[in-house]
């Protein structure tokens, strides 16, 4: 879904995991199959929660660190590919897209604004989980860290994302984590933070331009963000 008939607004880029979709239990589950079959304790979802933001190899590779596992360079890419595996056996079991996320993105598309995503997550299973919930079809672009050969908090992801998307003299992100924050600072973009997502400080502490609670008050935050800072 494009921007139809209304005046292009600009970009909105969301971020994936704990901004649009609840994805913890299904991270969770592929995380503790491989503890299970590596003869190590499980993390569950509180533990995994903090694990998630930097991508695949990185949750990975802290997982085996918070088990005191030294990282050995074969046994380590061993263990991404067989999480790798076991993560594609459930990409969409038990996540979910957080309350009002469908109704919020249509508004948004309806009112003019062009929809993309940017996630450390790899391109081809953030395209499979929007599929399987039904949003695929609201973001032309979804952009993960293999589809530009940059990931955040590198700019260039939050940036190429949004001129694939169209760009537009108004580009505003969406995200989680501070990561999210920090890349949008680098790439100069207002960013509003979400706080039911898998931040590990208080999100107010990084200045986002807004804080919400809520994935309906987004629109309210972007209104507030345009009018103060005409572009
Ligand atoms: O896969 C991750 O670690 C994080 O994904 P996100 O960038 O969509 O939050
Ligand atoms: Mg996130």
């Amino acid at each position: 879904m494009t921007n139809g008939s209304a005046e292009h607004k600009g970009t909105i880029v969301f971020d994936l995991d704990g901004t649009l979709v609840d994805s913890v239990p299904d991270l969770a589950g592929a995380l503790d199959g491989l503890m299970m079959e590596m003869g190590l304790p499980a993390f569950g979802i509180p533990a995994t929660r903090k694990l998630i933001g930097h991508g695949i190899a990185n949750l990975v590779r802290g997982a085996l660190t918070l088990r005191s596992i030294e990282w050995q360079h074969d046994q380590g890419l061993h263990a991404i590919t067989r999480f790798t595996e076991l993560y594609s056996e459930r990409l969409s079991r038990e996540t979910r897209p957080y309350p009002d996320v469908k109704q919020t993105l249509s508004m948004l598309a309806e009112d003019g604004w062009q929809l993309a995503v940017c996630t450390n997550k790899i391109e081809r299973y953030a395209k499979l989980i929007l599929s399987d919930l039904g949003l695929a079809r609201f973001f032309p672009v979804i952009a993960g860290p293999d589809t530009f050969g940059v990931a955040k908090p590198d700019p260039r992801h939050l940036l190429e994302t949004a001129s694939h998307a169209g760009g537009g003299d108004r580009i505003i992100f969406v995200g989680d984590s501070e990561v999210d924050i920090s890349t949008a600072k680098a790439a100069g973009v207002p960013v509003i933070a979400v706080s039911y997502g898998y931040a590990k400080t208080p999100l107010a502490a990084l200045l986002p331009e807004a804080l919400v609670d809520r994935f309906s008050d987004i629109p309210k935050a972007i209104d507030d963000i345009a009018r103060e800072c005409p572009s």
